[in-house]
């Protein structure tokens, strides 16, 4: 805990995606407190970039990816794409292909109630990304789910269109 601003300057990167400041949520809750609400469960930090934020895009499958792959195929514009996959560990709902497409595309970053596979590659992209876990197993590509609807995560309700702040203490979503 300190009494330092929530933000602090970062180096300029040339990613579209990439933010001219980096957010350490603890400082952030501390400036806003009941604002925001902050999901409990426990996601690994397993991106390049350990600090993001943006506006939530949302997907909502289950062990089936096609959805995931085809909207980070699009731009991003900044914004974070969370994936409520129920916490499932049985399939990997992105892999190092998916998140370069993420990148490519403008996309701050990923968050997954689920788990991703690639870790080493995934790793060195410059792109937020937490997940649950990984698993090498594929998932299905038929496209069931939905897209751009608010989500329930371990009891936070997490908006299309509210902005989510990520770091490695956690994850803080406007309420
Ligand atoms: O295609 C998939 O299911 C995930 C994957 O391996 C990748 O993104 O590289």
């Amino acid at each position: 805990m300190t009494d330092s601003p929530a933000s602090t300057p970062e180096t300029p990167d040339a990613s579209p995606a990439a933010s001219s400041r980096s957010v350490n949520t603890a400082d952030l809750y501390d400036e806003r407190g009941d604002e925001l609400d902050s999901i409990s469960l426990q996601f690994q930090s397993l991106g390049g970039r350990t600090h993001f934020s943006g506006p939530v895009r949302t997907v909502r499958c289950l062990e089936d990816n096609a959805l995931v792959k085809s909207i980070l195929a699009t731009p991003g514009n900044g914004a974070v794409l969370v994936v409520d996959g129920a916490g499932s560990l049985r399939t990997a709902l992105m892999g190092d292909m998916i998140a370069a497409s993420a990148v490519a595309n403008g996309w701050a970053g990923v968050v997954i109630n689920g788990a991703i596979r690639d870790r080493g590659a995934i790793a060195e992209l410059p792109l937020g990304v937490k997940a649950l876990g990984s698993n090498p197993r594929k998932s299905a590509k038929a496209g069931a789910g939905e897209t751009d609807v608010d989500l329930l995560i371990d009891g936070v309700t997490i908006r299309a269109g509210a902005t989510i702040w990520c770091d490695p203490d956690g994850i803080l979503v406007e309420r």
